[in-house]
């Protein structure tokens, strides 16, 4: 139903949900946005920080003024601009406000960037539902999964049904160290409009309490309160401006699944990568793990997602891009590499390695595999399996190729 236009114009209030490695790079680019389209965007961008005491590096040039007691990870952001734990030696925009506070946080946004470890999301919806704007958008910009009984979801879809808003999905070959310090990527985003955003000819938004499409094409269970017309919609052209910068190319694109999906697998298929180079392979045999690891994830994707993915999504930055350089160069692959080596666990090497950041592979290979058990088909994914067999240590690396010799 149109409603009238005399209102007031509004500008779109971001908050950041996450302050790991990604999710700091993430706010910190945003902030910058925020600054350069005031007419869209509220210049702050609020970023819930999971609180911590951490004591200022040695070797940090703040060290000196703040000394080596501990202090609150929020209030050495706000006081120095830098997230000295999990994005040190990066200088942020002052307009990032760190924030403990997670329902003050999001109190009053309406785009909701979601960007912490895959695992914490649940909890972190529980706590903020109902305590949201009804006509709140999300991004998410986790890489995983939610996995629950028979079912297996992607993370917008969790989120959106669970907070009853729409939410898309930020996804690419992104070394978040890189992003923060300006070396050029690109990235995909994938957003489909509901219908009720798009706007009538006096910019009047849709109906309220309106269904829409999911990610999977089908109607949504979700009545969704459209974005009102005193705000910019939220469309391509709004995320363009909120997340492109001259160091991070951004390609808007309407395929959610595929999108969410290829960076949720491309970590089990990372893990691959590092087990085999950790035992003394090298990149004659990663490939052959990524363009297993790819067929696997596009089979996965048919199988479960079927009509919903394009295949065109595998040549964007959160396809084939990213699989090359999580295979290449990021943590899953860095630190499985490390576990080999070492002959420990990846579980220990998080532990010990890691300064509380997370590898989203330990996780998400346990959840696709319990997925596909349940369903019968595991032996039809074959390096999952591998890679699932060698977290737990019942298989060993060396016995990779032979799992492909027997097809
Ligand atoms: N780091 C990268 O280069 C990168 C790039 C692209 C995508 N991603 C994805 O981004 C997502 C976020 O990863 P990240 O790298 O920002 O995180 P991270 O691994 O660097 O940090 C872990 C974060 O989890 C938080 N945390 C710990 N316990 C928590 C709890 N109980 N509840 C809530 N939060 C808790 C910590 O405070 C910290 O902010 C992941 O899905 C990851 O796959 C990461
Ligand atoms: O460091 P990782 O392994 O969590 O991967 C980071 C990004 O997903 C790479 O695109």
């Amino acid at each position: 139903m149109a409603r009238s236009t005399d209102s007031a114009p509004r500008k779109h209030k971001v908050t950041v949900i996450g302050s790991g490695n990604w999710g700091t790079t993430v706010a910190k680019l945003v902030a910058e946005n925020t600054r350069e389209h005031p007419d869209v965007f509220e210049e702050d961008v609020q970023m819930w920080v999971y609180e911590e005491n951490v004591t200022i590096p040695a070797d940090s040039p703040h060290r000196a003024a703040a000394g080596d007691q501990p202090l609150k990870l929020t209030e050495v952001i706000n006081k120095y601009h830098e997230n000295v734990k999990y994005l040190p030696k990066v200088p942020l925009p002052p307009n990032v406000v760190a924030n403990p506070s997670l329902l003050d946080a999001v109190r009053d946004s309406s785009i909701l960037i979601f960007n912490l470890p895959h695992e914490f999301i649940g909890n972190i919806c529980k706590q903020i539902k109902g305590h949201i704007l009804p006509f709140a958008r999300g991004i998410s910009c986790i890489k995983g999964v939610t996995v629950t009984e028979d079912k297996v979801e992607l993370i917008c879809e969790y989120i959106g049904e669970t907070l009853g808003i729409y939410c898309g999905a930020l996804s690419g070959a992104n070394i978040a160290n890189e992003i923060a310090n300006e070396l050029w990527c690109e990235t995909t985003i994938a957003y489909n409009v509901p219908p009720c955003d798009s706007r009538g000819e006096n910019g009047e938004s849709g109906v309220n309490g309106e269904h829409y499409r999911d990610a999977r094409g089908a109607i949504s269970k979700t009545q969704l309160a459209p974005v009102p017309q005193e705000y910019p919609p939220v469309d391509h052209d709004v995320l363009h401006k909120l997340f492109n910068r001259p160091y991070f190319t951004v390609s808007m694109v309407s395929d959610v699944v595929g999108v969410s999906l290829a960076g949720a697998l491309k970590n089990i298929v990372a893990l691959a990568c590092g087990f085999i180079e950790g035992h003394g392979w090298n990149m004659t045999a990663k490939t052959a793990v990524m363009r297993r690891g790819m067929l696997e994830t596009i089979q996965f994707c048919q199988e479960f997602f079927p009509e919903t993915v394009d295949e065109m999504t595998f040549w964007e930055s959160a396809g084939w891009s990213d699989m090359i350089v999580s295979c290449t160069s990021a943590r899953n692959w860095r630190y499985s590499k490390m576990a080999v080596e070492r002959g420990v666990s990846l579980q220990e090497i998080e532990r010990t390695e890691l300064n509380g950041q997370k590898l989203q592979g330990i996780s998400t290979t346990k959840e696709v595999m319990s997925f596909l058990k349940a369903r019968g088909v595991q032996d039809k994914y074959p390096l999952f399996k591998a890679v699932e067999g060698i977290v737990d240590g019942t298989f060993e690396v060396k016995e990779i190729p032979v799992l492909f010799r027997q097809q």
